[in-house]
């Protein structure tokens, strides 16, 4: 489905260390904000970089069947509500995008209500299946799913985008991306379960219980990233691993967010591999299993802020520190344009 992945450029990388030696500063001196440029120069393969001009979210809104098992703090009507929301602009995403100067885009992969038309061209479906006793989606649906996100991708980049963030909305959606973490790295359901939106101890306890039962399904398929999808995803999640794996085969950085974006790109790198090493962690959620699944991309977060939210909100905080670490290096004067001594011998 998805062909070679190659890596970003290392020529465009070693100008670019090379680079950060001569720009005024002493060497090494900012830190993680050089790695990053080198990173985006890399990815872009020239050096100097270019500063972005058109930075992108795409929200994968979807339902989840195992909202009705009582594991959200919320209902699942908010899911559509948050659609409308985000198409007034009034959401968290749409605050941060503004402000950090990227758009927003709003997919409705599989709401279980009809939100809006404009944004259900690749809907799949109204929901999906409980996943502590049955797949969450068919073998057509999952197939669709990822093909959707692929075309997302490629629809991005061929209208300009040059960096892709993913973002999520799904009542409940933290239970699947939880199972997903857990299949792909072995981690038990105590160590992945997270307080999502807030949930109190009994919600916990049934939160628990069915990513128990998921995961008894998940484990089984857990060697075949479709598979997985299919019994563990939503639509929405197998569209956005279908959006990360693309991106990368588009030689496209991407910034990704929290659990949901993160669990998607543990089965987008197994449907792609290499496709991480176009991802910068935007941040570290305070779901457990976001720290698991960050590990075992080999990703650092950028940001540590105590955020839970998803939509995109992270990766979007994190942004502005991408669009430095690219300028800093792409503006900065070396000691030769400035006349300034170098270090002494
Ligand atoms: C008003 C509101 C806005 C949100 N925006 C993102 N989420 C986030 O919280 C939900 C996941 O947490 P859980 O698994 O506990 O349901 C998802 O909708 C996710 O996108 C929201 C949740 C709510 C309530
Ligand atoms: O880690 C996240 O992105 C997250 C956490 C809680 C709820 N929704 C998303």
């Amino acid at each position: 489905m998805f062909p070679y992945v190659s890596p970003p450029d290392e020529s465009a990388k070693r100008d670019a260390l090379a680079r950060q030696d001569r720009l005024t500063k002493p060497a090494g001196a900012l830190g993680k904000l050089e790695q990053l440029g080198v990173w985006v120069a890399s990815c872009q393969g020239v050096c100097p970089p270019k500063p972005f001009t058109r930075p992108r979210v795409i929200v994968f809104a979807g339902d989840h069947g195992i909202a009705a098992k009582g594991v959200s703090a919320y209902p699942t009507e908010v899911t559509g509500q948050m659609v409308a929301n985000f198409l007034n602009g009034g959401a968290a995403v749409n605050v941060l995008a503004t402000t950090a100067g990227a758009t927003v885009r709003v997919v409705d992969m599989s709401v279980a209500s009809d939100v809006a038309e404009s944004v259900a061209e690749f809907k799949v479906r109204k929901s999906s299946g409980s996943i502590d006793h049955e797949d969450a989606l068919t073998e057509d649906e999952v197939k669709a799913a990822v093909e959707a996100g692929k075309t997302i991708a490629d629809q991005e980049v061929d209208g300009g985008a040059d960096l892709l963030i993913a973002g999520d909305m799904g009542i409940g959606n933290t239970t699947p991306a939880a199972v997903l973490v857990a299949a792909l790295t072995g981690a038990e359901p105590v160590a992945v379960v997270g307080r999502g939106t807030g949930i109190d101890d009994q919600t916990w306890m049934r939160k628990t219980a069915a990513i128990r039962d998921a995961l008894r399904r998940a484990r089984q398929v857990s060697a075949e990233p479709m598979a997985l999808l299919k019994t563990t995803a939503g639509a929405d999640i197998a569209a956005m691993a279908g959006f990360l794996a693309q991106a990368s085969v588009r030689k496209t950085p991407v910034i990704l967010d929290g659990v949901v974006s993160t669990a998607a790109a543990l089965v987008a790198e197994e449907l792609a591999p290499g496709a991480r090493l176009w991802w910068v962690a935007g941040h570290q959620s305070t779901e457990p299993s976001h720290k698991l699944a960050l590990e075992q991309l080999g990703l650092e977060p950028l940001l540590e802020m105590d955020m839970r939210l998803g939509e995109g909100s992270g990766a979007l905080a994190a942004f502005p520190l991408v669009a430095m670490a690219t300028r800093i290096l792409a503006e900065m004067a070396t000691f030769q344009d400035a006349n300034i001594s170098g270090p002494a011998d």
